[in-house]
């Protein structure tokens, strides 16, 4: 094969990311662009569908040019996305005809409700894996249906098409001509059974959602199109696709049952890889598939926090308490502790294994004496301890202790959170040379579809380690800020069952 390069492009909830690597997996490349965030109602978060297509084609061309390279010079292109973020358009003109609900909106959270007390709880975990909330697509799909004038009729004449982000994008770079998703992001919409691979219909029927608004569900490393001509200057196959979280599974290479990644992004998202069927977790997290790749199909548990580096974000933007993310790390280290305060980071309610959708955001612990610098301690610790709250639950799941977390995404450059958060696991903390790992995935992904590598041992050799944490804080020092941390939970949930 002459062309020497992948191109993944990872479009995350904050920002679209393009980065081209070369065949030992290293960065060739990397270009990046934030985007708007909407929050039109308290609980709402919205993106404009057209800035996530004109981010993600900008920065993919930039990173193509920026490394001197040209649309020939790439054998396949990967995508990663957030996932269960939906998007509904017209199949004629590409039009969105509403915002996209992002996966972080509440919108639908008394809908899910109902759905709980009407008792299809069980039926629809059995189904997808999930349990019932407002975060996964089919509600959001619904509101949009029902809300935007028009769109149930249009839709229920075959004029609309649904699809998550990666759907959007193909959509776009093959100029209309596939509509298409993979197992990985299909299982996260609530509509995807995950142990027939297949839409299912009952729950098309309960969310009143026509089966021809559907993109074919493929599965996560195959040719699905190629970019159109103008795009690239020639076309490209498009051969990878899989959700950012399974993405960063592979890109870990946590390919075999029982190894786990933790992905410090806007959330946080724990995944265990549990083999080739799907396991029935006990204490609330979710099923989910991991990928299919060459006709084999792997599944994964995960625990998704929903508000993870968001708490820096919001400290930056909301709070205005710093300039830049970065500069938590000296603001969090102006204090040698929290002081008691406790953070719980409840914005979008909170996930597993808590699954509370009212909770909100709460302080507990506040005095005269708490600055600006505990406020920043918290935060980030507030991170380490919704992770904490999850590995216990995975380790419950698996029966066996965790060994060791291998972690990624953007708040992963921070040396305080990790180590912190070796000291509340009381396992190693351990950071590849490449925390861009969700792309990767999806380069691996792609790479693997048109034989640019042949199978993973082609790139087993490529997972490095940068820098380990190990756990060093006393175990009643922990115990206490443990037991400060559970009552700030509890009370923040009162707060929202009151
Ligand atoms: N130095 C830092 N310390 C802690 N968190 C950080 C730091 N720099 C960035 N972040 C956080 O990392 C997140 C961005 O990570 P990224 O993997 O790009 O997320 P996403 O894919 O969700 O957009 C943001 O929420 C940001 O607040
Ligand atoms: O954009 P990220 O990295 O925060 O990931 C979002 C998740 O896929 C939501 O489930």
């Amino acid at each position: 094969m002459s062309s020497r390069y992948i191109l993944a492009l990872d479009q995350g909830t904050t920002s679209s990311r393009a980065i081209v690597f070369d065949r030992a997996g290293n960065i060739v490349s990397l270009a990046q662009k934030e985007f708007r965030q909407i929050y039109p109602q308290p609980g709402w978060v919205e993106h404009d569908p057209r800035e996530i297509w004109g981010t993600q084609a900008g920065v993919a061309a930039e990173a193509v040019a920026s490394a001197g390279l040209s649309g020939k010079d790439i054998a396949a292109i990967g995508i990663t996305n957030q996932r269960e973020t939906t998007i509904v358009w017209d199949r004629e003109t590409g039009q969105p005809v509403y915002n996209a609900i992002v996966w972080q909106d509440r919108r639908t959270a008394a809908f899910c409700d109902e759905l709980k007390h009407s008792g299809h709880e069980a039926m629809i975990r059995e189904k997808t894996g999930l349990p019932i909330d407002a975060y996964f697509s089919a509600s959001k799909i619904r509101w949009i249906l029902h809300n935007v004038p028009g769109a149930l009729a249009r839709a229920q004449a075959g004029k609309l098409a649904f699809g998550t982000v990666d759907s959007w994008l193909v959509w776009h770079f093959t100029q209309g001509s596939v509509h298409v998703t993979d197992v990985s992001n299909a299982s996260r919409t609530m509509l995807f059974n995950i142990n027939t691979l297949a839409w299912d219909e009952d729950l098309l029927r309960l969310f009143e959602i026509p089966a021809s608004m559907l993109p074919r569900a493929g599965s996560s490393s195959e040719i699905y199109g190629h970019t159109a001509d103008n795009l690239f200057g020639g076309a490209i196959p498009v051969a990878g696709i899989a959700g950012d979280q399974q993405s960063a599974l592979f890109g870990q290479q946590c390919t075999t049952p029982g190894m786990v990644k933790n992905t410090y992004g806007t959330g946080c998202f724990l995944m265990m890889n549990t083999g080739d069927a799907p396991i029935t977790s006990r204490n609330n997290l979710l099923s989910t598939v991991a990928w299919q790749v060459g006709g084999k199909v792997q599944y994964a548990l995960e625990g998704s926090i929903f508000s993870g580096g968001a708490v820096v974000k919001w400290l930056r933007d909301g709070l205005r308490l710093i300039r830049t993310s970065s500069e938590i790390d000296s603001l969090a280290r102006s204090v040698p502790d929290t002081d008691g305060l406790y953070l719980v980071p409840a914005f979008a309610g909170l996930g597993a294994p808590h699954w509370n959708q009212d909770a909100r955001g709460a302080l507990f612990g506040a005095t005269l004496g708490t600055s600006a610098g505990h406020i920043a301690r918290a935060a980030l610790e507030s991170i380490a301890w919704q992770t904490r709250d999850v590995v216990r639950a995975m380790e419950a799941d698996a029966g066996v202790p965790m060994p060791e977390l291998r972690v990624d995404g953007g708040a992963t450059v921070n040396n305080l959170l990790l180590q912190f958060q070796a000291d509340i696991l009381g396992i190693d903390v351990v950071r590849p040379r490449i925390t861009e790992t969700t792309a990767l995935g999806a380069a691996y992904l792609a790479g693997l579809a048109v034989g640019y590598w042949h199978d993973l041992s082609d790139v087993a050799g490529q997972w490095q380690l940068e820098h380990r944490f190990a756990p060093a804080m006393p175990a009643d020092d922990v115990a206490r800020r443990v037991a400060g941390w559970q009552r700030a939970v509890r009370a923040s949930i009162a707060w929202a069952d009151d």
